[in-house]
């Protein structure tokens, strides 16, 4: 479970376009940078971990231009890469083992969940904003595979990656659930892996991460997550928790109507969403979806600098359907556009407020590092110094001033 579907991709959304930069959401994929220009979260880059070659090694057998890279001491249980040589001097930065995370293991158990296989409850209350776990992956796998290969050369390559590693990194490798059928260690990928990208043209990658794989979806969960630059995958608390709560994350964009919703689900992850959102009788299904179709348009609109119709009273039903929708895990994106908007419109306090708003919500959905909390900080500490501030065609322009000037004079 990617974000956005198993060989599906980041589209570029309306929020993106007004930031300037591609902001693929959870619901999307994970990008990563080299720090070498590139846009999205290319500030954060890599830290400057010292680059041990010697941890990691390099099979023989490569097919094509994928080969297999692993480092047997890849936080304590290994890791293999499939991947291309470019690729790999990306990978080859990642630290090995743990200088500032901790695992909060003792916060849930694994459980049986009725029609959802096994999934995770908490043990104990959790805060909005409480870490759950930060997993590291056990398999990265270059998208080009699944294009450019065989099923019996992707096949082969894949079982040598999974055999190349440590025991425990195998076994709990294969102890994840396949949906799809078919060769297993391929079926583990598909119903399992997170989309990650390294840096464009070239760095698209499927993840596994065995410590967070039996987290089961709802179109409305508890959890938020984002894979960082050393490609840990973060999950926290968007909502508080109470204690036997399942916890949950959103495999896909949650922001699609319940038909797309499930046809999504089914057709790329193989299973039909038993949550609660997908299982609301009609009426308030139809309801759901015309608040998610209004936020559509809303959001359109949002994104024009140039709309007339962009109010204030636009700006709050946005935040209403949001609320209606409990689309908690998923507020940054709005946040930002009330901010831009009443920004663009000269409304500093109201910019301001928001700013913050978006500044708390991108720190669970996207990482404290993103360039989405730092364009946000940016007009939170100082709205009327931004590039946004009174932008709004129309508002004072000079031919607006000049006729403000004129209409004072014949008073
Ligand atoms: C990443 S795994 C999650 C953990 C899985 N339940 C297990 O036992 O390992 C994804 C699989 O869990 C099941 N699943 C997750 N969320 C579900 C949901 N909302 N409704 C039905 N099945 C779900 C589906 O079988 C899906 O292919």
């Amino acid at each position: 479970l990617q974000t956005q579907s198993q060989l599906g991709f980041c589209a570029w959304n309306p929020r993106s376009s007004l930031l300037g930069h591609h902001a693929c959401s959870i619901t999307d994929e994970t990008h990563l940078s080299s720090g070498e220009g590139l846009e999205g979260n290319a500030s954060q880059g890599y830290p400057p971990n010292e680059v041990n070659e010697a941890v990691w090694s390099r099979r023989d057998d490569c097919i094509d231009k994928y080969c297999i890279w692993v480092n047997q001491g890849f936080f304590e249980r290994g890791i293999a890469v499939v991947t291309t040589a470019q690729n790999y001097q990306q990978i080859k930065h990642l630290p090995s083992s743990a200088t500032d995370t901790k695992d909060n293991n003792d916060r849930f158990s694994f459980v049986d969940v009725p029609g959802r296989g096994k999934g995770l409850v908490a043990n104990k209350a959790i805060r909005r904003g409480e870490p759950i776990v930060a997993a590291k992956p056990a398999l990265l796998v270059h998208r080009g595979l699944f294009e450019d290969l065989s099923p019996e050369d992707l096949y082969e390559l894949l079982d040598m990656a999974v055999d190349s590693l440590p025991k425990t990194g195998r076994e709990s490798y294969m102890a994840q659930a396949g949906e799809m059928g078919g060769h297993l260690a391929t079926n583990i990928l598909f119903t399992n892996s997170y989309q990650i990208n390294l840096g464009e043209p070239d760095g698209f990658h499927y993840g596994t991460y065995p410590d967070v794989s039996r987290l089961n979806h709802d179109c409305r969960p508890n959890l938020a997550f984002y894979i960082d630059q050393n490609l840990t995958h973060h999950t926290r608390a968007v909502r508080d928790i109470k204690p036997g709560e399942e916890l949950t994350v959103s495999y896909i964009d949650p922001l699609q109507v319940r038909i797309a919703r499930q046809e999504r689900l089914r057709n790329t992850l193989g299973f039909s969403c038993g949550c609660s959102q997908c299982s609301l009788p009609k009426s308030e299904a139809d309801a759901s979806d015309a608040r998610l179709l209004s936020i559509q348009e809303i959001e359109s609109e949002l994104s024009d600098f140039n709309s007339q119709a962009a109010s204030p009273a636009m700006i709050e039903r946005l935040m209403t359907l949001y609320e209606e929708e409990r689309l908690v895990f998923n507020m940054a994106g709005a946040y930002t556009f009330a901010a831009l908007n009443h920004n663009l419109s000269g409304r500093a306090e109201m910019a301001q407020k928001y700013a913050r708003m978006a500044v708390e919500a991108d720190i669970l959905e996207e990482g404290p590092h993103s360039s989405d909390v730092q364009s946000m900080q940016i007009l939170a500490s100082n709205p009327k110094g931004h590039w946004s501030f009174n932008l709004k065609p129309g508002r004072c322009t000079l031919s607006s001033l000049l006729s403000s000037f004129q209409l004072a004079l014949t008073h």
